[in-house]
């Protein structure tokens, strides 16, 4: 189904939600999505910064496989507010992130006509940010992805599967940096496209698939085009993420009482 099957003003945008992994880089404990940042669920940010965009009138959590209904009562105790509130779904996710998606994908209605995949784990993105992915895709692009350049240099290295971790590596390239742009989430798809490329590669994970959506969407030989992202929408990995977005959260609060 894509944007154009539902010219106008029926074609929904609806945002998935992939929330189902545990958070092994950032260590043990409550599944990732559902750690508090300053007394706030991770995934209750998360769904209220793609709430917070007018044009996101569906939700569509993917929560881990054996936690639905636990998440659904979770967001029960946190409910959108507002005029224009999204309706929100609860499904069961995958064993990687990608078969989450697909299969928070198989659980839109037939009217969504745009669909945007945002990581539980950018629980802090702007919503220009999600605002200008919507307007790119509505405006004709089948795949958005919101990006910045890097701060760091990048360096590549042969691939060694037997080599103990710590141990030295031979550098084989240094890519241009200027050509290079670290992608974050909302991405933003005709629903169409991205549902034809979850389809294609359902099964093929981690290397054999893609990291992210886009990637998949490059598989078909789609165009993907990037918009500008923002710092505030990174994604929270490891321990000092947490320190960083609770002090994020704490900025916000007392410069405008978010
Ligand atoms: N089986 C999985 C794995 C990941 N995700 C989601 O994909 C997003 C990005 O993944 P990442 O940050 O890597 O989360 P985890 O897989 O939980 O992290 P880790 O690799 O440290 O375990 C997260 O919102 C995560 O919940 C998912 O829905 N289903
Ligand atoms: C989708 C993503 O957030 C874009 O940067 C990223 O690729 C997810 O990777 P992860 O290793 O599953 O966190």
């Amino acid at each position: 189904m894509s944007d154009r099957a539902f010219a106008g003003a029926s074609a929904r945008t609806a945002a998935v939600i992939p929330a189902a992994g545990r958070g092994t880089r950032l260590g043990p404990g409550t599944p990732k999505a559902l750690r508090a940042l300053n007394g706030t669920p991770m995934l209750v940010h998360a769904v209220r910064a793609m709430a917070a965009s007018r044009a996101v009138t569906l939700v569509v959590v993917v929560a881990p496989p054996d936690g639905a209904a636990e998440v659904r009562t979770l967001l029960d105790a946190y409910p959108l507010t507002g005029p224009d509130r999204a309706e929100l779904l609860v499904v069961p996710g995958g064993a990687s992130r990608q078969e989450s998606v697909r299969l928070g994908l198989k659980a839109l209605p037939e009217d969504v006509g745009t669909v945007l995949v945002h990581d539980a784990a950018r629980p802090l993105v702007p919503v220009d940010v999600v605002d200008a992915v919507v307007a790119a895709v509505r405006g004709g692009a089948p795949a958005v992805v919101p990006a910045l350049p890097l701060a760091d240099t990048v360096k590549q290295i042969a691939p060694r599967p037997d080599a103990a971790p710590g141990t030295p590596e031979p550098v084989v390239g240094t890519p241009e940096r200027a050509l290079l742009r670290a992608v974050q989430t909302p991405q933003g798809f005709d629903r169409g496209t991205l549902d034809a490329a979850h389809e294609q590669f359902a099964g093929q994970h981690g290397e054999e698939g893609a990291t992210d959506d886009a990637g998949l969407v490059e598989r078909l030989g789609t165009p993907v085009v990037l918009v500008p992202g923002h710092e505030e929408a990174f994604k929270v990995t490891r321990p000092l993420d947490l320190v960083l977005a609770e002090a994020v959260l704490a900025r916000r609060r007392a410069n405008d009482g978010f």
